[in-house]
């Protein structure tokens, strides 16, 4: 058994991955230093100080860093077959609830190749078509929220705009999702729930144990026993009743929920915990890249300036409508949110596989290093985004650099604030489609404009696997529709 586990201690070594020493730290790795930093800050240190590929041990778990272009496409897309499995940072996830073991990331490869390709058909062009009324008529809600804002938009005032587009985005999943309308903006109990899923840590005494010894299924079911919550949380009891509504009343509805009740998914459990997992994967990213874009705007007067010059254009050429169908037109506008993608991806460590093989990745017929089969390979998309190596002034905010049509090409992968390969983002066309439309509508009618609160630097929350603003994004709003 000892031995066993030195082997393990000494893998990233054997392997030539470069990383911080362990030799005082034999049982529990990095894992102290590592629970005291945001994930974030943590593997950018990393490969500053170690490389593009490099590694570390949360207890006797081996995790890779790869910054490396090569070996990401290899990963996510040249051997993609042999790296289908999301491994997590702890292994049976931070929350070992039964329910959550049956959502789509947690499922063995066959299960959730299969759910995949069911849930994938909630985003076929028909479907985006079919829930674009539901779309249109937050968008107004969300309008309307702002003329209220702006005393009938006759007042130039301060927004906090960060906490109306978590709204947003929360009624968007709901009514498109599910066909319900819950109360998300007055109901703190709710919001308190989604944001404790996302904050949750690896720091409970019986999780720590089990990164020591993840080979031990001793321990594991010591910990699922202790780390049993007693509580659901609110959005579990919000998903339970939406499920056993739906199948009470026997209804049908165009919904997420409908395209599983379709495919035959009869279990309970599963329908409520892939409920979950769209709230849980959309809220946060669609409603922190609203935010984000809009917070880059408002420090970039010129930018902003562009991007309602394109409107105006645009505007002229649609008898003054903003239509769904053609949003896509918008170019400047659509670099504009990459930018801010590439600046603020709001999935920051969540791009994770495993292989199948070992894979000896040589460069230039020179060998580099071993990626050993089973081990968590992290694709460093922050660090990769942030390149001074890849990008020009990385900290600064240029949206026509994703305009220029001699980008290198390497872009496509050094750029993945979706991911890449078969685990991309299932939401990847929802999000592509629901950012664009949302931003125009605004831009359109309103401007915004440093205010005595905003951050030039905005502060950050990092969480678990996200990445999101601290306190708010702050803006002066003035009403000043673009006339054509
Ligand atoms: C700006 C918005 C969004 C961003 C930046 C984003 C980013 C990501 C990233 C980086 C991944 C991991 C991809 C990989 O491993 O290669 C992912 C996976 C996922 N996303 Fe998104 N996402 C967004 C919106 C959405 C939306 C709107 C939905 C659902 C409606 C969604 C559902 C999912 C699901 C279910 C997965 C797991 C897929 C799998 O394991 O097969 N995401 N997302």
């Amino acid at each position: 058994l000892y031995r066993r586990w030195y082997q393990t201690m000494r893998l990233l070594k054997k392997c030539n991955i470069k990383g911080p020493n362990i030799k005082f730290n034999i049982i529990r790795g990095q894992m102290e230093e590592y629970n005291k930093t945001p994930n974030v800050i943590w593997d950018t240190e990393m490969i500053k100080k170690y490389g593009p590929i490099c590694g570390y041990y949360i207890g006797a778990k081996a995790v890779i860093l790869v910054a490396d272009p090569d070996l990401a496409r290899h990963i996510q897309q040249g051997h993609a077959n042999i790296y289908q499995e999301r491994p997590r940072r702890v292994p049976g996830g931070i929350n070992p609830d039964p329910i959550r073991s049956k959502m789509l990331g947690n499922l063995p490869v066959p299960e959730w190749r299969e759910l995949r390709s069911i849930l994938s058909k909630n985003f076929s062009s028909k479907r985006i078509k079919g829930i674009t009324p539901t779309i249109c008529q937050l968008i107004d809600e969300l309008m309307n929220k702002i003329t209220v804002a702006t005393n009938n938009n006759k007042e130039s005032v301060e927004l906090n705009i960060y906490p109306i587009f978590q709204n947003l985005t929360f009624q968007m999943i709901s009514q498109t999702g599910f066909s319900v309308h819950v109360n998300f903006s007055d109901d703190n109990e709710l919001k308190a729930s989604i944001e404790e899923e996302f904050s949750k840590s690896a720091t409970s005494f019986w999780t720590k144990v089990c990164l020591c010894f993840p080979q031990s299924t001793i321990l594991q079911h010591l910990r699922k026993y202790f780390n049993k919550s007693t509580n659901s949380s609110k959005l579990q009891n919000l998903c339970e009743n939406i499920v056993m509504n739906r199948l009470n009343a026997r209804e049908r509805k165009d919904d997420i929920l409908q395209v599983m009740l379709d495919s035959e998914i009869d279990d309970k459990e599963k329908l409520q915990a892939n409920s979950m997992l769209f709230y849980e994967a959309a809220y946060e990213t669609l409603s922190a890249s609203l935010a984000f874009t809009m917070h880059l705007l408002t420090i970039n007067e010129n930018a902003q300036k562009k991007v309602r010059e394109e409107l105006s254009d645009y505007l002229k050429e649609n008898y003054g409508q903003i239509r769904p169908e053609n949003i896509s037109q918008l170019k400047y506008l659509d670099a504009v949110i990459k930018e801010s993608l590439r600046i603020y991806p709001p999935q920051t460590t969540f791009i994770s596989r495993s292989g199948e093989e070992d894979f000896v990745y040589e460069k230039d017929g020179k060998y580099i290093c071993t990626i050993p089969k089973k081990v968590q390979v992290q694709i460093a998309l922050y660090q990769m985004h942030h390149s001074p190596g890849f990008w020009v002034d990385p900290e600064r905010f240029i949206p026509e650099r994703h305009l220029d049509e001699t980008k290198s090409s390497a872009y496509d992968i050094m750029y993945q604030p979706f991911g890449k390969g078969r685990r991309m983002c299932i939401g990847y066309r929802y999000a592509k489609f629901v950012l664009p439309l949302a931003l125009a509508t605004i831009l359109s009618k309103y401007t915004f404009s440093k205010s005595a609160r905003t951050e030039l630097e905005l502060s950050l929350c990092f969480k678990t696997a996200t990445m999101t603003p601290k306190i708010g994004v702050f803006s002066r709003v003035v009403f000043d529709p673009i006339v054509c």
